[in-house]
């Protein structure tokens, strides 16, 4: 890995700086198993479907995608849905209290080698940005002490507000590399998340790093990776 070719760099969050990937995973897996049970669905969620049809999406989107896995419908209804409206929404907001409920009890605390690799590239003056789907991408940089080393944080809210295509489509890293004054051929894209990876090779960036995080190599390559890491560490 040659820092020197590249301008900037575009980081997921959950899963590639801090491993909140997991809090959203058992967040979404006890409102899913809770919600089939009560529907007498005997097939569980599994973290299978997770990678195949949750990881890395916008929240309602990863909702719609999981439920047309398994042919149910439900209605869309409203992002202000109360947690026990049997709703797209109403779903993804009913997990979301549950993420909620994890991050304030036991806080979050960053990979120790995505650390190490944002202070090495900070040291090199790199442009850097975070592209999250998560809405809940501030509060997670801030309970784990790296809001500093981004000039730039898309995120869930931002791109609903923006108008913006979330993951798989491209556009997130796409408006990030523009905020950081770089093209994407330019910029460095690393995701754990297939829809991300998808992102970055649907953006045509420079290099599509997957840390693999559970959803495997082969996948992750399948998905566009060109190099795939366990750890940020391996980048230094
Ligand atoms: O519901 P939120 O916090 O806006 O997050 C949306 C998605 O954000 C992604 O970063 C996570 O990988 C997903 O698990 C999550 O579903």
């Amino acid at each position: 890995m040659n820092w020197d070719d590249y301008s900037a760099a575009l980081f997921d969050l959950d899963g590639v700086v801090t491993p909140t990937a997991e809090v959203h995973m058992r967040a979404w897996s006890a409102m899913f198993n809770e919600f089939l049970t009560a529907r007498g669905v005997a097939e569980p969620y599994t973290d299978d479907d997770y990678f195949a049809h949750v990881d890395g999406k916008p929240r309602y989107e990863g909702v719609a995608a999981f439920l047309a896995s398994r042919g149910i419908d439900l209605p869309q209804g409203d992002p202000s849905d109360d947690p026990s409206a049997q709703t797209v929404c109403g779903l993804g907001n009913r997990k979301n209290d549950a993420f909620n409920e994890v991050l304030e009890a036991d806080g979050v605390q960053a990979y120790p080698g995505s650390v190490r690799l944002l202070e090495a590239l900070a040291a090199r003056s790199m442009p850097m940005a975070i592209v999250s789907s998560s809405n809940n991408a501030p509060a997670v940089l801030e309970t784990a002490g790296v809001a500093h080393f981004f000039s730039f944080v898309m995120h869930g809210g931002v791109a609903s507000e923006r108008g913006i295509a979330g993951k798989p489509a491209p556009d997130t890293f796409v408006v990030a590399a523009q905020e950081l004054g770089v093209t994407p051929a330019q910029a460095v894209v690393l995701e754990d998340a297939l829809s991300g990876v998808q992102a970055g090779a649907a953006g045509h960036f420079g290099l599509v790093i997957g840390v693999d995080r559970g959803a495997g190599t082969a996948a992750l390559t399948d998905a566009g990776a060109t190099l795939v890491v366990k750890d940020l560490e391996e980048l230094l």
